[in-house]
């Protein structure tokens, strides 16, 4: 699928994240893969996906784009979503139609650095690349440092970003007005009126995860208010 092709199907659509790390209860690409199945039945054009396995078992499941990514994590360092060339070879094998990686300003492990690993994926496929970032600041480095889109994936997740239980809305208006690349809303979008809003504030594509995929969550937000 060419750039253009990814970017306008993604348009004023939505994209659902389906993960499950080792740790939950819905872990394992069978069951991610029925679960993308499940978005695609409800309309999600595209699917963000942790792990070669589960980008596979998805595209062979559902047929559509992946937005994959390796979650992680090296000792003494922040950054944990595909953080070095080494996650982003392992993803290649199974060429998901974007490799999202953390593009904020920290250092990434081994000294590696986000132009290298952007450049490193351009020159080796044809993948694009979504750069999650958490902040105004965040948004500009990864711009110039070459990512295709932005995703404010990271905004709440980082030591200089504001913490808050809504969606970060303020970003998604600030960076939808100044940015030169697509902007992607992602991060607590909890209900259909929250998606609705990040459009009209100028998103391009909004990613949806928790809130449809990860039902401990939604279970906890039933239980929580009925207590
Ligand atoms: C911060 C971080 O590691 N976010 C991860 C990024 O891939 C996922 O765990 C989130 O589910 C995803 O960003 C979607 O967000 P939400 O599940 O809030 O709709």
């Amino acid at each position: 699928m060419s750039k253009h092709d990814f970017i306008e199907r993604i348009h004023h659509h939505l994209i659902v994240s389906c993960q499950a790390l080792e740790n939950e209860p819905l872990h394992g690409s069978e069951t991610m893969a029925k679960m993308a199945l499940a978005a695609k039945e409800g309309g999600a054009v595209a699917i963000r996906s942790n792990s070669p396995e589960d980008i596979l078992a998805i595209k062979q499941k559902t047929q559509l784009p992946v937005i994959g990514l390796l979650k992680r994590v090296y000792p003494e360092n922040e950054v944990y979503i595909t953080p070095t060339k080494k996650e982003v070879d392992e993803l290649l094998v199974v060429q998901p139609e974007v490799i999202a990686l953390d593009a904020t300003i920290r250092e990434r492990p081994n000294q590696e650095s986000l132009q290298d690993i952007v450049h490193y994926i351009h020159d080796n496929s044809n993948t694009l690349v979504m750069g999650d970032i958490s902040d105004v600041r965040d948004a500009e480095y990864a711009t110039e440092y070459g990512v295709d889109m932005l995703s404010t994936t990271l905004s709440g997740y980082t030591s200089y970003s504001p913490k808050q239980d809504d969606p970060d809305f303020e970003l998604v208006k600030t960076l939808s007005q100044q940015a030169t690349i697509p902007v992607i809303a992602e991060g607590r979008i909890q209900t259909p009126d929250q998606a609705k809003k990040m459009f009209e504030l100028g998103a391009w594509s909004i990613v949806v995860g928790g809130a449809i995929t990860r039902p401990q969550l939604i279970t906890k937000s039933f239980s929580d208010k009925i207590k």
